[in-house]
C-alpha cells in the first residue's frame, strides 16, 4: 500500500524524520510514536500536502512528490486537530467533503446516509457540529475520511480526546473499516496498548527514526509462561501464597507479576512453564490445595513490555515513556523474552511489514 525509502524531513530547527524506510502493507498498520516522533509529517508527505527534503515515498504506487491530488482522490484523510466548521450539520459537511473528492450530488447524498450511519451518527446528523461532543465530533472526521470509497484511509490519532470507552467504540470502528468494507487503514497513536487490539502490524518510529515494524503477532509473542489465578479458602486464607509454595516444593517457579496495579495483582502468579508437564502440575497442586482456579492461561507479550524488557536488558534508549500501554495487564518483569528485543532498524527489505 505504501512504500517509505530513506524519507527526510528537515524543518530549520528539527529532523522531523530521518531516513525512514518502511512498507505497509494491506490490513490495519498502526503507527506509533510519542508527541513529536514524527507521525503528522508522515502523513502530511504521504498525502502529498508537503514535501520532503530528501528520499520519497510511494502510495498506492502512485509518487507522493509528483501525483499527490491522484493520492488524495484515492486515500482518505481524518487530520488530528479539529478542523470541523461548528455552524454546519455532519450531513451538509460530508456530502461537502463528498462532492469535494469527486462525487456527483446524488451519490454524494446517499454515501453520506451511509456512512453517517456506519460511524453511528443518527438523528444528530442534522444539527450543527458546534455542539457535538469530542467522540461525535471524531466520528464526522472519520466518516468524511470514508465517503469517497478510498482504498486506504490514513488517521491521524482519532482516539485524541476520547474517554477509555469512547475509544474502545472507535478502535472497534476502525477495525470494521478493514473488515467490513476491506480499507486499508494506517493509523497513528501514541497508546502502544490500543494498537495491539487493533492492528495487524505496528510500525514503531521514535525522532523521526524507525524504531520496529513487524506483526502485532511477532510483538506479543506467546510466553513459555503460564498466568495462574486461584481464590483463598478457609484453609488456605492466602490461596496465592499457598499454591506458589506447593508448586516451589514440586519444582516449580513461581512469582508474582511485577505490575502490582495489574488487574488480579495479588491473586495472580506467573508461573514457568517451559515444560509441558507444567500445566498438569499446577492443575493438580490447585486440586490438592482444595483452591478454585479461576484462570490458568499462556501468557503473551504486550507490545509495551517489549520496548520495556528492552530498557531494562541492554539500557538501549527504548519508547519514551509517554508510549506507554494504555491497558495495564498482568506484566512479564523479567522474562528474558530475547526475540522481541527492540533493534533500531536500518532500512531495506527486513523493514517491510
Ligand atoms: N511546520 C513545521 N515547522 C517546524 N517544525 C515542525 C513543523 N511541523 C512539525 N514540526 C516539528 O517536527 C517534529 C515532528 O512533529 P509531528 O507533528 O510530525 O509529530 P507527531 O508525532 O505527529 O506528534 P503529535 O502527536 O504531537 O502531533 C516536532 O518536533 C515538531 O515540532
Amino acid at each position: 500500500m505504501i512504500a517509505i525509502e530513506s524519507l527526510t524531513k528537515r524543518y530549520p530547527r528539527v529532523t522531523a524524520l530521518d531516513r525512514l524506510t518502511v512498507g505497509i502493507t494491506p490490513g490495519v498498520t498502526g503507527l506509533v510514536g510519542a508527541n513529536g516522533a514524527g507521525k503528522s509529517t508522515l502523513i502530511k508527505i504521504l498525502l502529498g500536502l508537503a514535501p520532503a527534503t530528501e528520499g520519497g515515498a510511494t502510495v498506492l504506487g502512485l509518487d507522493v512528490a509528483r501525483e499527490g491530488s491522484a493520492i488524495r482522490e484515492r486515500v482518505g484523510y481524518m487530520p488530528e486537530h479539529d478542523c470541523l466548521p461548528p455552524d454546519v450539520s455532519a450531513t451538509e459537511f460530508v456530502v461537502h467533503m463528498a462532492r469535494m473528492s469527486g462525487l456527483p450530488f446524488t451519490a454524494a447524498r446517499e454515501r453520506t446516509a451511509d456512512t453517517l450511519r456506519h460511524v453511528g451518527l443518527y438523528e444528530e446528523r442534522y444539527r450543527p457540529m458546534g455542539g457535538y461532543s469530542t467522540g461525535m465530533k471524531q466520528r464526522v472526521k472519520l466518516a468524511q475520511a470514508l465517503v469517497h470509497d478510498p482504498k486506504l484511509v490514513l488517521l491521524d490519532e482519532p482516539t485524541n480526546g476520547l474517554d477509555p470507552v469512547g475509544r474502545d467504540e472507535m478502535l472497534a470502528l476502525i477495525r470494521r473499516v478493514h473488515t467490513d468494507f476491506g480499507i486499508s487503514v494506517l493509523v497513528t497513536s501514541h497508546l502502544l496498548g490500543e494498537l495491539e487490539r487493533t492492528c495487524d502490524h505496528v510500525v514503531v518510529i521514535d525522532g523521526g527514526k524507525l524504531l520496529r515494524a513487524s506483526s502485532t503477532a511477532d510483538f506479543t509473542k506467546s510466553t513459555p509462561s503460564l498466568t495462574v489465578e486461584v481464590t483463598d479458602t478457609d484453609a488456605h486464607p492466602d490461596g496465592t501464597e499457598a499454591l506458589r509454595s506447593a508448586l516451589a516444593a514440586a519444582g516449580l517457579t513461581a512469582r508474582a507479576p511485577g505490575s502490582a496495579g495489574a488487574p488480579g495483582a495479588g491473586h495472580v502468579l506467573m508461573v514457568d512453564a517451559s515444560d509441558e508437564s507444567a500445566y498438569d502440575t499446577v492443575r493438580d497442586t490447585v486440586v490438592e490445595l482444595g483452591l478454585g482456579l479461576v484462570r490458568m492461561e499462556q501468557s503473551r507479550h504486550r507490545i509495551a513490555e517489549v520496548f520495556q524488557d528492552d530498557d531494562r536488558t541492554d539500557g538501549h534508549a527504548g519508547a519514551s515513556p509517554a508510549m506507554s500501554s494504555s491497558a495495564a495487564g498482568p506484566a512479564t518483569a523479567g522474562d528474558p523474552a530475547a526475540d522481541c528485543q527492540l533493534q533500531p532498524q536500518k532500512g531495506g527489505s527486513g523493514d517491510a511489514v
